[in-house]
């Protein structure tokens, strides 16, 4: 029985895949169209053990349904998609046929190929802005209420997820809603600190990756997106977690669905830091001053967003063990200080 991974050649994709190729014996088959994904990364996780890549883009419809006819896939992971929610802003269709259609194809062809297990990768952006959160966090069960193409996208996907596993009985899934994935795989080598893979992709637009490239000479200045929010100190609140916990959390999935039932967990830390701390945090762990502008809020942007992870940790028994924004910071600013040199 093979495990089928879309999206594995991208940042989270392949913290995944790492885990899986050390921690378990199943075949794998990655596919991804490296529109924002590294082959690099996957050529150097090849060297854990093989798996098989496929170059492929998910709306290639009829030899994706290939893929499930040839091969005995019975656990899906999905990361494959489009990201950035300010651009689902500008262009909202975009992010309508790479998330929901073609998640809907591809659960389409899960449940009519007998695909037992789909993890799907969700969003905290599923809660849009929460006004009335209390100090445990958004639950699983607030309302959802995107405020921006991409959460909606997901939304749906998560909606079409539902509906269809109502109708195949054997099929069973998880729905991650994940809040803030960042920093870079902790890997020590004598003691010190040296990621094999991170976020590589040059235009990411996430507030720890720019700090990140500022901390290692690669960019001038952040931009603080909004200083009038009602927080504590004027800037955006979000809950940062670390990619390695994240990754932990889809191994457990697998296992846990043997003997659950479907369900959704969101997964963070249940607690927020400013743009101001990470970037107070990111200065102290690389040394380097970093210049700031204060700027406009981004469009699409809540102001806060900070998940209960209650859920998670009961039922799955998830342990996170890099909940530490220094740490978080600094594996992210190691990995990208040696990044392409
Ligand atoms: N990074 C975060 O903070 C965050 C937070 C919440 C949810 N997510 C979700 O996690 C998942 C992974 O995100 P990421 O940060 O690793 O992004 P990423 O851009 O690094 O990874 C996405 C991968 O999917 C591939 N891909 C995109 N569209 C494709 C298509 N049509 N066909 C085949 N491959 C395609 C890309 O090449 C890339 O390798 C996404 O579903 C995203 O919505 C991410
Ligand atoms: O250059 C920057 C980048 C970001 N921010 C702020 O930093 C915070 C975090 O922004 P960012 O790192 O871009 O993440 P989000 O916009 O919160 O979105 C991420 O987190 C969401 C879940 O919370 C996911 O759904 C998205 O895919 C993922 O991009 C926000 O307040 C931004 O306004 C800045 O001030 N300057």
């Amino acid at each position: 029985m093979k495990i089928l991974i879309t999206g594995g050649a991208g940042y989270i994709g392949s913290h995944v895949l790492k885990q899986l190729l050390k921690e378990t014996n199943n075949e794998i088959i990655v596919i991804d169209n490296l529109s924002t994904g590294n082959i690099e990364i996957l050529d150097k996780l090849k060297t854990i053990r093989d798996f098989e890549f496929i170059k492929i883009d998910l709306k290639e419809f009829e030899e994706i349904e290939n893929i499930f006819s040839t091969n005995n896939i019975s656990t899906v992971l999905h990361f494959a998609a489009s990201i950035v929610v300010y651009e689902s802003i500008k262009n909202p269709i975009k992010y309508y046929l790479n998330n929901t259609n073609n998640t809907t194809n591809l659960i389409k062809c899960a449940a009519e190929h007998g695909v037992k297990k789909f993890i799907f990768s969700s969003t905290a952006a599923v809660y849009g802005n929460p006004i009335n959160i209390s100090q445990k966090g958004i639950e699983e069960n607030l309302e959802t209420n995107p405020i921006n193409p991409y959460g909606m996208s997901k939304l749906m996907s998560e909606k079409i997820i539902q509906d269809t596993a109502r109708v195949y009985k054997d099929l069973k899934y998880v729905i991650f809603r994940y809040f803030n994935v960042a920093g870079a795989d902790i890997y020590y080598e004598k003691e010190n600190l040296k990621p094999q893979i991170g976020q590589s992709f040059p235009e990411a637009t996430h507030l720890i990756k720019i700090a990140s490239e500022c901390a290692s000479l690669k960019r001038d200045v952040v931009n603080i997106f909004g200083t009038d929010y009602n927080t504590y100190d004027g800037t955006g609140v979000r809950d940062y977690i670390h990619v390695d916990d994240l990754a932990d959390a889809h191994i457990k999935a697998i296992d846990y669905l043997d003997e659950n039932p479907s369900d959704i967990f969101n997964v963070g830390y249940g607690h927020g830091y400013s743009v101001k701390e990470v970037l107070k945090t990111m200065k102290k762990v690389s040394g380097v001053n970093i210049k700031t502008v204060n700027t406009h809020r981004r469009e699409g942007d809540p102001a806060i967003l900070i998940s209960n992870t209650k859920k998670l940790k009961s039922k799955m028994k998830w342990k996170p063990k890099y909940d530490n924004l220094e740490i978080i910071c600094f594996s992210s600013y190691i990995w990208e200080k040696n990044l392409y040199i």
